[in-house]
């Protein structure tokens, strides 16, 4: 065992311990900072459906003690000598990414968050050997590239579910040619990503489509969101009507679905953009893509560029997120809401003002 070095700082997480997923506070050391990292004291950070799945091992490759969270933001409070890009005081953004390789195609093109060696937030080992720990934190030390500048405009903690839930329906619409007015686009599942996909399409100028699994939500879809149309994915008569209309959908359900009725409400051409982590196989009949040259294809977050994008973007348009924020003696609690599909519609943990030595 290594002893603490004297410049390591000593923070206090939430940490899950083993798949129950239960999170209690958990102390550990952050690494000397390096010349190109960036120390932030967290002080909002969201929570993704994602650290669900994370810290009850629905992937299988989870690893304990684990400090969830990765829509994070924090004021820097030091940074390395060969920072360039922030300053003490800073109001920052860290999200699903803290390394990459730095050489491979996909780095060298931007899109970081395709490399085969990326270094994720949490549930990850650095390359110092440590393992990684999230938001869920009293602080984090990044690397500047994985560092964003929130935007004056941008409250914290209204900016936190941008970092991965934002970007995570930017980056799919950027790339696939999806930003042109007048598309007619489908929001599958009404959750974190699903209610940013209605703000962000919206603001695209497009007709949106919110397609949930429950009448529960509709009024606060048109009224509140701006969607133009709701549909119950059980109804087969409001299915059968809505046949061949969209040029997209994004799907954020979290579970094993049927992907056929969604593939029948496309156009031809039309794309059908998995975004859920779903851990088992999902199955289609090849027609169904076919006739109508129809694509289906998933999307991973989105680069640095595209974060920095889609926070001027939200700022530009206008666009919050739709938050309920809590303190982090609540987070078990937030986690079984969320997991339960209670919550409208992105939980965001008040980190510098909970106090995280509360055993909950
Ligand atoms: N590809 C990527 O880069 C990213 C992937 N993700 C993944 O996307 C998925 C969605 O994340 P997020 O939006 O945070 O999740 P949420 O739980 O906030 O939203 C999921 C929505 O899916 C619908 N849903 C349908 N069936 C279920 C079910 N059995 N349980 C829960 N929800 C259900 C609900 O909408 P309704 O009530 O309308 O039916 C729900 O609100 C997750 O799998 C997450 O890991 C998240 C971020 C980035
Ligand atoms: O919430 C962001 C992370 C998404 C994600 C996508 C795919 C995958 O295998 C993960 O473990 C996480
Ligand atoms: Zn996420
Ligand atoms: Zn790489």
């Amino acid at each position: 065992m290594g002893s603490v070095d004297a410049s390591e700082t000593t923070v206090t997480g939430w940490a899950a311990r083993d798949a129950t997923g239960h999170l209690s506070p958990y102390t550990y050391t952050l690494r000397k900072t390096g010349p190109e990292d960036v120390v932030l004291k967290v002080k909002y950070c969201g929570i993704c459906h994602t650290d669900i799945h994370q810290v009850k091992n629905d992937l299988g490759a989870s690893k304990y003690p684990m400090v969830p969270g990765h829509e994070v933001v924090g004021e820097v409070v030091e940074v390395g000598p060969e920072v360039s890009k922030y300053r003490v005081g800073d109001v920052v953004g860290v999200g699903v990414i803290v390394g990459c390789c730095r050489d491979c195609r996909p780095c060298k093109a931007n899109v970081e968050q395709y490399c085969n060696k990326k270094i994720w937030s949490y549930n990850d080992v650095y390359t110092d050997g440590r393992p990684t720990q999230g938001g869920f934190a009293s602080a984090m030390v990044v690397d500047q590239k994985f560092v964003v500048k929130i935007p004056a405009g941008l409250a914290p903690e209204q900016a936190a579910p941008l970092l991965c839930a934002g970007v995570t329906v930017y980056s799919p619409l950027k790339h696939f040619g999806l930003m042109t007015p007048g598309l007619r686009g489908g929001i599958l599942g009404l959750g974190g990503v699903g209610h940013m996909g209605v703000k962000v399409a919206k603001s695209m100028g497009h007709h949106v489509t919110v397609i949930s699994s429950s009448n529960k939500k509709r009024a606060e879809a048109v009224d509140d969101l701006g969607a133009d149309e709701y549909l119950v994915s059980s109804d087969a008569d409001q299915m059968a009507a809505a046949a061949d209309s969209l040029d997209y959908i994004i799907d954020t359900v979290p579970v094993k679905h049927p992907l056929e009725p969604y593939l029948a409400l496309l156009k031809m051409d039309g794309k059908l953009v998995l975004m859920g982590v779903i851990a088992e196989p999902l199955s289609f009949v090849s027609p169904m893509v076919m006739l109508g040259r129809k694509t289906i294809t998933g999307s991973f977050i989105g680069s640095m560029d595209e974060t920095e994008e889609v926070l001027k973007f939200c700022v530009d348009k206008g666009l919050t997120s739709q938050i309920e924020v809590v303190k982090m003696d609540y987070v078990n609690q937030a986690l079984e809401r969320l997991e339960r599909n209670d919550v409208r519609y992105r939980f965001v943990v008040d980190v510098a003002g909970s106090n995280l030595e509360d055993v909950a």
